[in-house]
């Protein structure tokens, strides 16, 4: 049997420094400690000074070495750090571990660089006595709670400058920098010790590390000991995700047994796809061991991100995962339920198609109200698509709570005529739009699945659709109502059914809508998720103001808030120019890519994103000229396949990706909005401006580490928003 190897939280800060050859020879190293830790090569060896005889430090290559705590009865190895041979002696002198008596975590820590981080803190605190706290509020024992010593929760309490507290917060073990960070940020003790710790034992033995081991508050990556997982592990600047998951989202993914639907928002990067990613594994393994033939759905908004998540979950767990999870988006999964159905294979149209357009045109001529074009649009896909009304009777009764303008019995008649008009001219030309494909397939699942009427034999039929037995859904902030009967139609009501993540600032489609009345009822079934881990504080707080202060509904009808969300790293200031001319702007767009790449950011790690489709294709035309190399993600792109070029899209197609850099450019009063926006009436005015702030939020929330955004003539009123 090979010596167990976990890796602390604190190696990622060593190794993450060290270059891709380096990186290799540690993994070589790690795998031969596995084989054969007594291999002289090694020279596994208790340096002099160590604080306990267990702290080990070992060859990787002449110039670097290992430290290691050796795990008794022959228990393995905690890999804490690799560096240059004297810094590693220095290092492992200053190295404390132990097992936490209040959290029961192996805790690692630097003694000396959290001693110097707190004295500084204490320091610069005492030169601003009118200053409150960082941690208002919070009391010393709180902090205890989540097993902080006493002297240094003393101290934290009293620091005022939130730089300093943060950076105290890096040096302090992994749950108790953790809960640092999470009340710094404002949320409250209890809801953070539930977050991060939920539950001790009661008789911690602070003498047993290899119990601590399997703590999840310990923070410790076990791997299965091969080569593959321990690349991983090792990676885990890179794919820190795969592994580190935060306890709330490890909490999220892999719990059993929630009586219904679970529902997780968050803001924009605080790893809510990570976490479904994870839930789905979960999901599909326990299907695994159950040797049931169900399957579980994964579904989200557009082409792009099925296809990204498709790749994250085949690099989560292979290949085979994939005979288990359907990964679709859910206007596919719409034509595939039609398909199977009633056999028929429309190509749909969006609502701003012109034939389309020509259709509500020719409809409404044979109304008496001269209805506008919109109101109709959406009466008919929030109403009538929402609720499956395939009749006039029905339409004459329905409820149109949400619709804000009200309308008389009389003129629902007169609407349902320019209905039944518009459908005989879609259906005489053979044309569908997406809502009526997905209202459709709703209504056929429920027909060839009726898992809720148990008296019903339907099992021939029911052999139809594919057998879902769980759904995880992301975006979920952008599905439309017909989608929703169509997911709940297919997942029969069980513990574990759907577990549903989104978050209602960033909706760019659609209006906000109560999933409750489509048979999903996720009250007191929900968490919120705050880290952000992907944006610098920056950025984060950029994006926020476009976002903050307009309330969005949470899919339960009540307010969502972003409050609590904080970043993990600073980086610079998004940069904000405004133009008098186009050529201007585009000139110094090109400039601007060009001082990332200088920088060191390639072309690939750069987004250049636009509110109007046209703008796209001017931009790769003018980039093109100017001799950057650039390139469209269009829908359905492999952005993989792309290579070596900066990418081009629409703020709509930059949903759920990520860029270190992102230029915004267009965002003028001419443009963010664009003209229909802004032409539009009441009820469908507010909801359209929220979707635009949406879309700002998304495109800006995008970026990692360096945000631009620029304009022609007058900023748009959102921007002034973000930089007021
Ligand atoms: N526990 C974690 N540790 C490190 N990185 C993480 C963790 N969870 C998520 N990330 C990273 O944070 C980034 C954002 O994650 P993800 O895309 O899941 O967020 P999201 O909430 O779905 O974002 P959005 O709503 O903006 O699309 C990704 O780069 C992801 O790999």
């Amino acid at each position: 049997m090979s010596t167990r190897v976990v890796v602390s939280d604190l190696f990622g800060k060593s190794y993450s420094a060290l270059d891709g050859s380096v990186k290799n020879r540690v993994l070589d190293f790690v795998v031969k400690l596995q084989e054969r830790p007594d291999l002289t090569g090694l020279d596994l060896k208790t340096p002099e000074g160590v604080t306990d005889p267990r702290i080990k430090t070992a060859r990787v290559t002449d110039f670097w070495r290992a430290v290691l705590i050796e795990l008794p009865r022959a228990g393995g190895y905690v890999l804490v750090a690799v560096k240059p041979h004297d810094d590693a002696y220095t290092y492992a002198a200053k190295l404390r571990f132990g097992v936490n008596e209040v959290t029961g975590a192996l805790d690692v820590v630097d003694a000396a660089a959290l001693g110097e981080a707190i004295t500084r803190a204490s320091s610069v605190s005492s030169t601003q006595p009118r200053r409150s706290p960082v941690l208002n509020g919070v009391r010393a024992r709180d902090l205890r709670r989540f097993g902080i010593d006493n002297d240094i929760a003393e101290r934290l309490v009293a620091i005022t400058d939130e730089d300093q507290l943060l950076t105290v917060a890096e040096e302090l073990p992994g749950v108790q920098g953790n809960a640092v960070l999470d009340l710094a940020a404002g949320r409250g003790v209890e809801e953070v010790w539930v977050d991060l710790i939920a539950e001790v034992e009661p008789d911690i033995d602070t003498g047993d590390l290899l119990g601590a081991l399997d703590r999840p508050q310990s923070r410790l990556v076990l791997t299965d000991g091969s080569p593959e997982e321990l690349r991983a592990a090792l990676d885990a600047d890179l794919k820190a995700w795969r592994i580190w998951l935060h306890p709330l989202q490890r909490r999220l993914a892999y719990r059993d047994g929630w009586k219904g639907p679970y529902r997780v928002t968050g803001g924009a990067g605080t790893g809510k796809t990570v976490t479904a990613i994870h839930r789905a594994r979960h999901l599909a393994q326990r299907l695994d061991r159950e040797g049931s033939d169900a399957k579980v759905l994964f579904t989200t908004f557009t082409r792009n991100l099925a296809q990204n998540i498709e790749a994250q979950l085949t690099e989560l767990a292979g290949p085979e995962l994939l005979r288990r999870v359907d990964v679709v988006n859910i206007d596919s999964l719409a034509q595939r339920i039609l398909r199977t159905g009633d056999g028929t294979r429309p190509t749909p149209r969006r609502d701003d198609d012109p034939s389309v357009l020509q259709a509500w045109e020719t409809a409404r001529a044979a109304a008496s109200d001269k209805w506008d074009i919109s109101f109709l649009q959406s009466e008919w896909n929030e109403v009538v698509l929402a609720q499956g009304i395939e009749e006039r009777a029905e339409y004459l009764t329905a409820s149109r709570s949400g619709r804000g303008r009200r309308i008389s019995r009389l003129q629902r008649v007169d609407l349902w005529t320019v209905f039944e008009r518009f459908t005989q001219l879609l259906n005489a030309q053979n044309l569908i739009t997406f809502t009526q494909v997905a209202a459709r397939a709703a209504t056929i699942a429920a027909q060839l699945n009726p898992h809720d009427d148990p008296g019903l034999d339907s099992g021939v039929r029911r052999s139809a659709l594919p057998r879902y037995r769980h759904a995880v859904v992301d975006e979920a902030q952008d599905l439309h109502p017909a989608h929703w009967r169509l997911i709940r139609a297919l997942v029969p009501h069980d513990r574990d059914d759907l577990f549903i993540v989104g978050d209602a600032h960033q909706r760019i489609y659609g209006k906000p809508i109560v999933l409750s009345r489509y048979g999903i009822e996720t009250r007191g079934r929900s968490r919120r998720l705050t880290v952000n881990y992907r944006t610098s504080r920056e950025i984060l707080g950029w994006s926020l103001k476009v976002a903050y202060g307009h309330d969005v509904d949470d899919l339960e009808g009540e307010a969502e808030s972003l409050a609590g969300a904080r970043s993990e790293f600073g980086g610079p200031a998004p940069e904000a120019r405004g133009f008098n001319s186009s050529a201007a702007e585009q000139a110094a767009l090109a400039d601007k890519l060009r001082s990332w790449r200088q920088v060191g950011v390639t072309w690939p790690q750069m987004a250049v994103v636009s509110r109007a489709n046209r703008g796209v294709a001017d931009l790769v035309h003018t980039l093109s000229m100017a001799g950057v190399p650039v390139a469209e993600v269009g829908a359905g792109t492999d952005e993989n396949a792309l290579g070596d070029v900066v990418r081009v899209m629409t703020m709509h197609r930059a949903k759920g990706l990520e860029y270190r850099a992102v230029a915004i450019v267009g965002a003028s009063r001419r443009e963010l909005p664009p003209r229909f926006v802004r032409d539009l009436e009441e009820p469908d005015r507010d909801a359209a401006w929220a979707r635009e702030r949406g879309l700002l939020y998304v495109a800006g929330s995008r970026a990692r580490e360096y945000l631009y955004v620029s304009w022609t003539g007058v900023p748009s009123e959102l921007l002034a928003e973000a930089d007021g």
